[in-house]
């Protein structure tokens, strides 16, 4: 553990000593110091961050920049959260986790420009792929015009794809991203699946399929899974139905990986960020709040969650959460979705004139985007499994599950798919601190009771404890952006209280 935040323990000093201290985190200590953010023997630091995603870390950075005294916890080995990168050849990165950023994702822009970090556009030139009922097709329009004019569907099944898009497009316009529980009909749309809503409007198979795939993908869930009223509030807050969830192209990547983005967060904060930190419990009083980790006990007079939020009944408090608190926690559902990559030594479909784009209907990895670096090689390849194929998927042999990812790469793009030179997966529902996939949805039947826990325009709060999360955001909700902008909010949150 690092000595200033050991001068912050009031209580269990000594647990751990340096020889306990990450090397990571040793050479931040070294070569980072900043003076301005020790804390003083046996002081009480303004407010201690638990877990160093984005929004973690983001909220570190605001509080510190106000003079503020901060520690963040993290209980992994590394900062990042859901995201983090793998050198894949002479240092070039991919992405493991979150990855993409649309242009009116201003914030995470600014931020990786504040820290030396380019943005670069992802690798969209050529054709995309469409598989379905084991025929593949090129498209350049949209997948709804492909089934019809390639694969022979009627003309209704791409009707009923617009149509239905256009009627979430109308429909989420007067939902409040902040308060959705207050919409004249919210009762009504809480009450029923996004599933059953999709049933009175499409009858054509492969419209349905269609909607199925942008839901997974989008959302990492499925249409029975969620309300009608958490469907729209999820589109409120990515603002309109995502562009590529509709087999459309990405936008732009930050280069060298938003994993190096934590980590400049990170290394910026220096000895103020603590890892293998596991937040066990939470006891706050009217003067200060106390943090106990699997290393000893640490005290603030304020403390923000930023850990995936269906985690945060794993953590005890005393006193107790509000039961409408506890039970909006515990009723959020984990999002699956696992991201595999196959690594070439050059993006060969590109000569055919293929994008290493495309999307399939029956898997395993329903999208596949060219995740090649911003250098131009390796090539790489990327698919994600998501919502339910992602859990059937996950309880196959790793050779089963490779074998059935290369074969749909290798009927698009030929037999050299069958050969890369490196092949990996990331499953997130699998890591032990975050434990779902792109992020997590309330139950039907949620928004209407539980939703005005969540602190409607404020970041939801009890006494001296807030939490903030990208899955708690108040815009961009499961984005980066999102995550970035709900840990300043409570950073701004929480300073107007301390003064
Ligand atoms: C496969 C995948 C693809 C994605 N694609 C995109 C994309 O293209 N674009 C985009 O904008 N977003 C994407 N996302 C979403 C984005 O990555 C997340 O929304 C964002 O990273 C979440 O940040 P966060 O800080 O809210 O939470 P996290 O990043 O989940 O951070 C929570 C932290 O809390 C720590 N923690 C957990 N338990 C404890 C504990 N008990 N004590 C202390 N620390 C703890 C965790 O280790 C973790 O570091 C994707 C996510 C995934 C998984």
């Amino acid at each position: 553990m690092n000595a200033p935040i050991r001068r912050a323990f009031l209580e269990g000093a000594g647990a751990v000593g340096e020889v306990g201290l990450p090397e990571r985190l040793a050479t931040a200590e070294a070569t980072l110091s900043d003076p301005s953010s020790r804390v003083q023997d046996g002081e009480i630091l303004d407010v201690l961050i638990l877990g160093a995603g984005y929004a973690g870390l983001a909220a570190a950075r605001l509080l510190r920049s106000r003079g503020r005294k901060v520690a963040v916890l993290e209980a992994n080995d590394q900062v990042g959260g859901r995201t983090r990168d793998r050198v894949i050849h002479d240092g070039r990165r991919v992405e493991l986790g979150g990855q993409y950023i649309v242009p009116d994702q201003t914030r995470v822009q600014e931020v990786a420009h504040e820290l030396g970090l380019e943005t670069y556009a992802s690798w969209n030139e050529g054709d995309w792929f469409l598989s379905f009922e084991g025929r593949t097709a090129r498209y350049r329009t949209s997948p709804g015009q492909c089934l019809v004019d390639e694969m022979g569907q009627p003309p209704a099944v791409r009707t009923e794809i617009e149509t239905t898009i256009e009627e979430l497009t109308r429909l989420n316009k007067s939902v409040s991203a902040v308060t959705p529980w207050l919409h004249p009909r919210a009762e009504e749309w809480d009450g029923i699946t996004f599933a059953s809503w999709l049933d009175g409007r499409i009858k054509t198979r492969p419209a349905r399929q269609f909607i199925n795939f942008m839901t997974n993908q989008a959302f990492s869930t499925e249409p029975d899974e969620i309300s009608l009223l958490q469907m729209l509030w999820f589109i409120k807050t990515s603002h309109g139905v995502p562009g590529w969830a509709l087999g459309g192209p990405q936008a732009n990547r930050i280069d060298g990986g938003t994993g190096l983005l934590a980590e400049r967060m990170s290394q910026e904060l220096g000895q103020d960020v603590s890892l293998g930190q596991v937040a066990q419990s939470i006891r706050q009083d009217e003067r200060s709040v106390s943090v106990v980790t699997n290393q000893g006990t640490f005290r603030a007079r304020a403390t923000l969650i930023c850990l995936p939020p269906q985690l945060t009944n794993t953590v005890r408090f005393d006193p107790l959460l509000p039961s409408d608190l506890y039970r909006a926690f515990d009723g959020l559902q984990a999002g699956m979705t696992v991201k595999v990559q196959a690594v070439y030594d050059r993006p060969f479909w590109r000569e055919r004139a293929w994008s290493g784009n495309g999307i399939s209907f029956q898997g395993p990895q329903a999208f596949t985007f060219d995740n090649t670096p911003r250098a131009g090689t390796p090539g790489v390849l990327l698919g994600f499994i998501s919502a339910r194929q992602a859990t059937e998927w996950s309880r196959l042999t790793p050779e089963r599950r490779k074998a059935a990812v290369l074969g749909l790469w290798s009927d698009v793009y030929g037999e050299p798919s069958l050969e890369p030179i490196d092949y990996f997966e990331m499953n997130w529902p699998a890591q032990p601190f975050i434990r779902a996939g792109h992020g997590c949805h309330f139950s039907p039947g949620f928004w209407k009771p539980l939703g005005p826990a969540l602190g409607g325009e404020n970041m939801p709060r009890f006494g001296r404890v807030w939490w903030a999360s990208s899955d708690l955001a108040k815009d961009w909700v499961g984005y980066l952006e999102g995550a970035l902008r709900a840990g300043e909010q409570a950073a701004r949150e929480i300073e107007r209280e301390l003064n």
